[in-house]
């Protein structure tokens, strides 16, 4: 923060002052959800490790976000607490006479000898001031001492809080202190300057002229000039400093100004979307008296000279032309900085003010990408998250950080008891992953009666509700719930800040967002920074044979060129295609015809880029084209330029005055797209979208109801995968004392053995071990011969067909369980499957993805699935018997997932061939014992 000599407290220091110890905070670590870590597991466990803090106070507690830092993430939870309690960190209490007893010390401490070399920028702009010509030597600008001293900043917020969007109002404060300095300090309220009565001792002043100097090098510092009237372009501008010259001077010429004691500054903003911090110059205007400044004047300015595009950038009120320049003294050093400015810069900030805007930046695609109606999954949406754009859009708009509040649904599941079980029982920084894996544990074990909602507040810094947002729905992950919530306010913003469009929110959602008031922003001013052709839903002319499902999630490489046709369409360029106007006669001169020559300009290009189809991810167009390819397909079209594209190209494009002159000609946009892949919506959505209970839990159900009536003492859960079933048969009572899954994804493991970590110890449960084991089920082992019941649950449709029959034989000639169960798609089910994801859109069926999952590699008819089961049974002494879940086995087509149940004849032999006791190529990758706890190999 900018310089103020004493740094105000750090939220944690306040904390500390106001509960002392009864503040506890507790700092957890998060990992990757993939990759957090478990005790005894044989498997390299990385991963980022990041922090999380939950700071309880007597009456309440707080969550920060995620942070790399342990220390950010305390000081985070102690910034939010103090928003709980309504206490800015900054404002300490204070009362409006000790602010202003405060601004006074503190104009007084500027002007003192000692400030004058201090290591702040504010330093450096007294020492420039000394070098100041003619009547302006010595004089500082009031506008550099409101805007460069935190501490003045932080006074003037007590008396009134509206400073943060009016500088002159804290000009006017600055003055009416100073003029109770009137011994030390001569303030000019005409030219709002001040200035110190007794000279600096001259010793002082010539130990400082040698290091400090304002010029930077001979080049022009490149900033961008922005006129107050809506008309007039933003356009390039150039800050001349190869002399010696105060730069706030420099900036005065440029608006005609005496000099830069009537140049106001901004505070700084754009950090995030053009890589440097910027400020907004303007002038100071003319008949503005500081001693009379009310609300009242700054009313009627703002009617008057409201610079509306320069205001929306910076949140605060902008008047008469502005100048956006990035320029200051360094700290430290008190040498003049730079970095320079485009009027891209100014486009791209633009655009990052909107939620859809903060969406298409990060997503590397400003005009092909547009923030997404509805999220999904978290592995189809891509990054940023809804939670981290909200996060960004809150910051840009000066807004406090959303408070996220989330509830579980009333039941307690057996999970949440475990949950308190473990909590009782670990203690200590080493187990914090503990709390991961139960909450992991939590997201993956669905429809067990447990649903997590999540609300979200955005508040302005001073605690005004700006936006209540409460989404009713329950979801299975509290992930999901959070970002669910985020996306609603940020679809909520996205009407205002987009389409300006407030009113129309849809009426299903008017109970669950709540807003007193919008009046904390200024309306957007015409950009042309929203994508209107989303809530145009542009037609397409023939309804076109869409065959790309919702919900794949689809990867592109695309390029869009900005195209000017040629004056004289006699090029055969258009013959083929549609042309995009009435090409007419050029009835200008020479010099256009020739400049209007086809041309193409690339502006905007991806190599790949990934987005689910049927969210609004991407451009309607893009999307619509997309729909219709084939993998390897190019196409390419063009479109006329929707008037929001301007502002969009203008934010991307370098050549700012040659993207305007082809802007002004006859363009079009060229969209030259190759879909490079396609994954089918996830098996998981299809069946989600259709089955309550989740089928995933129905076959767990089908599974439990055989073990029950087995008395079953030794599973063997053959391709575990994350160990959804291992660990949904802990939720009950059975007979079970020994457990064991195999699998050959070692990322399926780690899940696997976290998730049994978390809930093995726990006294209610029988059994008695388990054991995971890195393996193919295509190779025997004779650890796992002979065992009471074998569960193979959707896992041979991953395998070749000839491998799936291979596996067959060995579990039934070798393994030979008791009693086994196979589950696998039934292929006939999926149009119906298909159907639910694809809601009305008719599209030819033949063109559907075959298979439920990118992963398979054969589904089989009810046909198949007999003959094989039956073959197998038959030939290895087993009976088999077929059944299913979702859906009924008396209609047609049948269950949704088939399954066949084998029990091995009474009659055969049960011993092990003696040369096959020897084999056990599977390596333990975690085993668990009770009593022990976990055991590595
Ligand atoms: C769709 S998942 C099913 C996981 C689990 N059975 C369930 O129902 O949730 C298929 C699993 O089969 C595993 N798999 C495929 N081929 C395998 C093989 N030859 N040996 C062991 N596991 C295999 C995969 O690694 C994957 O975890
Ligand atoms: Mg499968």
């Amino acid at each position: 923060m900018a310089g103020s000599g004493k740094q105000t407290p750090s939220p944690k220091a306040i904390i500390h002052q106001k509960f002392g110890a009864k503040a506890s905070y507790r700092v957890e670590e998060v990992h990757d959800s993939s990759q957090s870590g478990c005790p005894g597991l044989a498997l390299p466990q990385k991963g980022p490790s990041l922090y999380r803090c939950h700071l309880q106070l007597p009456d309440f507690s707080v969550v920060s976000n995620v942070f790399k830092k342990k220390k950010d993430s305390e000081q985070a939870a102690a910034e939010l607490a103090l928003e709980k309690l309504g206490i800015g960190p900054q404002n300490d209490d204070l009362t409006v006479d000790e602010a202003w007893d405060d601004i006074v010390g503190r104009i007084k401490y500027i002007f003192s000898d000692e400030f004058l070399s201090a290591d702040q920028p504010l330093g450096a702009h007294l020492r420039a001031a000394l070098r100041r010509d003619g009547d302006c030597c010595g004089s500082v600008p009031a506008s550099v001492i409101a805007t460069f001293d935190a501490k003045i900043n932080s006074r003037c917020k007590i008396i009134n809080p509206s400073v943060e969007s009016d500088p002159f109002l804290v000009i006017s404060y600055v003055m009416e202190a100073a003029a109770k300095l009137s011994d030390y300090i001569v303030a000019s309220p005409h030219v709002a300057s001040l200035r110190r009565k007794i000279p600096y001792p001259s010793e002082i002043v010539e130990a400082l002229e040698t290091h400090v100097s304002d010029s930077v090098d001979s080049r022009n510092i490149m900033a961008v000039y922005i006129p107050c009237l809506g008309k007039e372009i933003v356009e390039p501008d150039a800050l001349d400093s190869s002399s010696d010259q105060y730069y706030l001077d420099i900036i005065a010429e440029r608006f005609g100004l005496k000099d830069g004691n009537q140049v106001m500054i901004s505070r700084t903003f754009g950090k995030a979307s053009c890589g440097s911090e910027c400020r907004l110059y303007s002038a100071i205007p003319n008949k503005l008296k500081f001693s009379e400044y009310s609300p009242v004047v700054s009313e009627r300015l703002n009617l008057e000279s409201r610079n509306a595009r320069a205001s929306y950038i910076c949140g605060q009120d902008i008047h008469g032309d502005a100048i956006l320049a990035s320029v200051g003294y360094k700290w430290k050093s008190g040498n003049l900085d730079y970095n320079d400015v485009t009027v891209k810069s100014f486009y791209r900030i633009c655009c990052g003010m909107s939620p859809n805007g903060i969406y298409k930046i990060s997503r590397k695609a400003v005009l092909a990408a547009q923030l997404p109606i509805s999220f999904t999954t978290k592995s189809n949406w891509g990054t940023p998250l809804p939670r981290e754009i909200l996060c960004t859009f809150c910051h840009q708009h000066r807004l406090a950080e959303p408070i996220f509040s989330l509830s579980s649904s009333p039941v307690k599941s057996l999970s949440d008891i475990y949950r308190s079980h473990k909590k009782l029982k670990v203690s200590g920084s080493a187990d914090t992953d503990d709390d991961n894996l139960s909450k992991e544990k939590e997201d993956d074990t669905p429809g067990l009666g447990h649903g997590f909602r999540c609300e979200v507040k955005i508040l302005t810094k001073s605690q005004d509700l700006v936006l209540d947002c409460s989404p009713r729905k329950f979801y299975e992950k509290e992930n999901d719930a959070t970002q669910n919530a985020s996306l609603k306010a940020l679809l909520w913003f996205s009407k205002f800040f987009d389409d300006l469009d407030v009113d129309g929110s849809d009426s299903d959602d008017e109970e669950d967002i709540k807003s007193p008031s919008t009046n904390v922003f200024a309306a957007p001013p015409i950009l042309g920074n929203g994508d209107s052709s989303r809530t145009k839903n542009v037609p397409s002319e023939e309804k076109p044979v869409q065959t790309i499902t919702n919900g794949s999630v689809v990867r592109i490489c695309y390029s869009l060129s900005l195209a000017v046709e040629p004056a004289y369409s006699s090029d055969a360029y258009w013959s083929d295609r549609e042309s995009p106007g009435e090409v007419t006669e050029s009835n200008e001169d020479i010099e256009s015809e020739v400049e209007a020559e086809y041309s193409i300009d690339l502006i905007e290009s991806n190599e790949e880029i990934e987005f689910e189809v049927g969210i609004g991810a991407m451009n309607s167009h893009i999307e619509s084209a997309v729909t219709k390819m084939t993998v390897g397909e190019y196409a390419s079209f063009n479109t006329t330029l929707p008037a929001a594209a301007e502002a969009l190209i203008l934010a991307v494009a370098n050549d700012t005055e040659r993207m305007r002159h082809l802007l002004s000609e006859r363009s079009h946009l060229d969209y030259s797209i190759v879909l490079l892949g396609v994954k089918g919506p996830t098996e998981e959505r299809m069946e989600a979208a259709f089955f309550k209970p989740a089928l995933s839990k129905q076959r767990v159900e089908y599974a439990l109801k055989h073990i029950k009536e087995s008395s079953a003492s030794t599973l063997v859960d053959f391709g575990c995968g994350s160990g959804s079933l291992l660990d949904s048969l802990l939720d009950y009572p059975t007979s079970l004392q020994t457990t064991i899954g195999v699998d050959i994804s070692h990322k399926g493991l780690k899940h696997a053995a976290k998730m049994l970590h978390s809930k093995l110890n726990n006294e209610a449960c029988n059994v008695k071990s388990a054991t995971l084991y890195d393996g193919s089920i295509l190779e025997f082992d004779s650890r796992l011969y002979n065992i009471d019941i074998g569960t193979c649950l959707e896992v041979i449709e991953h395998m070749e067909e000839d491998e799936a029959c291979e596996f067959g034989e060995k579990v039934l000639s070798l393994f030979r369980p008791k009693l086994l169960i196979v589950s696998t798609p039934n292929y006939e089910f999926n149009t119906i499957l298909q159907r639910s994801t694809q809601e009305e859109d008719k599209s030819d069926e033949s063109q559907l993805p075959k298979f439920r999952n990118n992963d398979h590699k054969f589904e089989w008819t009810r046909v198949q699935f007999n003959e094989w089961a039956a073959k197998l049974a038959q030939l290895h002494n087993y009976s088999v018997e077929f059944s299913g879940v979702g859906g009924s086995g008396e209609v047609e087509p049948g269950f949704a997932s088939q399954i066949a149940v084998f029990r091995r004849e009474a009659s055969s032999e049960d011993k092990v061939v003696e040369e096959r006791s020897m084999q056990q190529p599977y390596n333990v990758i975690w085993e668990w014992k009770k009593g022990d706890g976990d055991k590595k190999d």
